[in-house]
């Protein structure tokens, strides 16, 4: 689908997320076959007074380094840089504005996006001074950045806020894991093939385990996570926006809102914590020092710039449950935090047992049937399926049957970021979350927040390079399940 013209107004041009993420994705974008009209146009804008040369020699030194060094060449580069310009606004001083509407063209058809990476309490302003501006027009789109809103009632606020300004129709809001090529291939594979929708409920599934864990730690974002945690990070947004692909029923087509209804269906069935429930069902926890790979890791509490007597999480990990027809009684384990044993995101679909061995074996040593999606490092499938061990007798033990998607299709594959750019640019709204999405998954982990929020409700401490807390393993312990790596046999 060809994208039409624009002009792509980024706020926090200067910040990490734009160096690291943004920028580097339209570069790709605009290399790409096909690449962006040869009239689109990037503006960047922040407060600091950059000429243009000083903010393309700031690209040269923090965002060029993002991209792949096979996909960068002199002439693209130089193209791409062409199409920049730096604006310097002061997003909540509508005096500022006219400078922007100057470097913007005002020609009609133009579509014009505003991505707002800033602070998400400038988001609300942004939208009013552009509106004042008179630089909100029909085929203008905004993009917000997560988080939206730091609990329910100030999501509502934004969302408020900025439907005053923007109609649904004209909002995205961003949770890149949703960009991420193996979870666009979970949609293919439940509902491009025929094989698992039979088994895909809870007479044939036992439990699901989704999984982020980091190796790294927060950076140099200290300020924004001390007052986000990795709840408010990763849970409320990327986990449940995965549980969701995974629990949804079929929609009846791939469009924004047939896709959206389904997953908010599951959001809404999602069984509301009770105190009780909260003591059981929730983990957080916060890492102290140890060894990453070797290398030692001081304690959150001790890294710079925090707080020495920090509560704040940096690993959560909760026991969900949906009440439907199709999920009740499977429970949907999820986990996430930084500085662990490991870096990789998955989902695991473990299926129930066999009822019955007919062989030798006893039923003990068949390990039930597993589905592994694989998000990252590598993105793939692996089905575990108990099979004959070649030779006399009849030794079954588990073996895999794999997919690697790199392998498999030998295509260089779209960073997340650069998908739903690209879906941005072409006004495709099927990866982006909906007001009342975003709302039900704030609503349900409000009480969470609450919670924790009480005076004498500290974090769990685990050690930075472990897989978190016992308390994690104790989770999922009292179902009589263990965590993937936990199940896996000793090297
Ligand atoms: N960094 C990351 O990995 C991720 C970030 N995000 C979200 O993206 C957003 C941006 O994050 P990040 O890039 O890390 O933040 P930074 O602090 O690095 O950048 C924020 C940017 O906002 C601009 N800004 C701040 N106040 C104003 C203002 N009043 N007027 C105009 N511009 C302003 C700053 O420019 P100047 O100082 O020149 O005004 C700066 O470029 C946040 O909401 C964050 O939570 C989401 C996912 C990941
Ligand atoms: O949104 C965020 O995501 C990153 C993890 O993203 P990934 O694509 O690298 O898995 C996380 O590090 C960051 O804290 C969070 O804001």
């Amino acid at each position: 689908m060809a994208i039409n013209d624009f002009d792509f107004v980024l706020f926090g041009g200067g910040g990490d997320l734009a160096m690291r993420k943004l920028i580097p994705a339209l570069y790709m974008l605009a290399r790409s076959k096909g690449g962006f009209p040869p009239s689109a146009r990037i503006v960047s804008v922040g407060r600091h007074p950059f000429s243009k040369e000083e903010y393309i020699a700031m690209l040269d030194e923090q965002a060029k380094c993002h991209i792949a060094p096979e996909c960068l060449s002199k002439e693209a580069w130089s193209a791409f840089c062409d199409r920049i310009s730096y604006v310097s606004v002061d997003a909540t001083d509508p005096g500022t504005y006219a400078a922007l509407k100057e470097d913007m063209r005002s020609e009609p058809g133009i579509s014009r996006v505003y991505y707002l990476a800033t602070p998400p309490a400038l988001f609300s302003v942004i939208c009013q001074n552009l509106k004042q501006a008179g630089l909100v027009t029909p085929e203008s789109r905004v993009v917000l950045e997560k988080p939206l809103g730091r609990d329910l009632a100030s999501a509502r606020q934004i969302n408020a806020e900025v439907g005053k300004v923007f109609e649904e129709k004209q909002i995205f809001r961003i949770d890149h894991y949703l960009g991420k090529e193996a979870v666009q291939n979970l949609l293919a594979l439940r509902f491009g093939n025929i094989l698992f929708e039979p088994l895909w409920r809870r007479e044939w599934i036992s439990d699901v385990q989704i999984t982020i864990a980091e190796e790294l730690g927060v950076g140099n974002r200290m300020g924004y996570y001390e007052t986000s945690g990795a709840l408010r990070d990763m849970l409320q947004n990327h986990l449940l926006q995965l549980l969701c692909i995974v629990a949804m029923e079929p929609p009846v087509d791939s469009t924004p809102d047939a896709v959206r209804d389904e997953k908010l269906k599951v959001l809404r069935a999602l069984r509301r914590f009770t105190p009780n429930t909260l003591v059981q069902n929730v983990v957080r926890g916060q890492y102290r020092s140890g060894h990453v790979h070797g290398e030692p890791v001081p304690a959150y509490r001790r890294e710079p710039d925090a707080n020495p007597q920090s509560r704040t999480e940096t690993f959560v990990a909760v026991k969900a449950e949906i009440d439907t027809w199709r999920w009740s009684g499977v429970p949907f384990f999820l986990r996430t935090g930084k500085r662990m044993a490991d870096s990789l995101a998955e989902i695991v679909v473990r299926f129930k047992s066999i009822p019955h061995s007919i062989f030798a074996q006893p039923i003990s040593s068949f390990q039930p049937n597993s589905l592994v999606i694989r998000l990252q490092p590598d993105e793939g499938l692996s089905l575990s399926l108990m099979a004959k061990m070649p030779g006399d007798g009849m030794r079954l033990r588990p073996a895999d049957l794999g997919l690697d998607f790199r392998e498999t299709f030998k295509k260089p594959r779209m960073e997340a970021y650069e998908r739903l750019l690209m879906d941005v640019l072409r006004n495709q709204l099927t990866l982006f979350m909906r007001s009342d999405e975003l709302e039900a998954a704030w609503e349900w982990v409000e009480p969470i927040l609450e919670f924790w929020d009480q005076e004498d409700n500290e974090p769990v401490f685990y050690s930075a390079g472990s897989w978190g807390p016992g308390a994690a393993s104790a989770l999922i312990g009292r179902d009589g399940l263990q965590w993937r790596e936990e199940a896996l046999p000793e090297m």
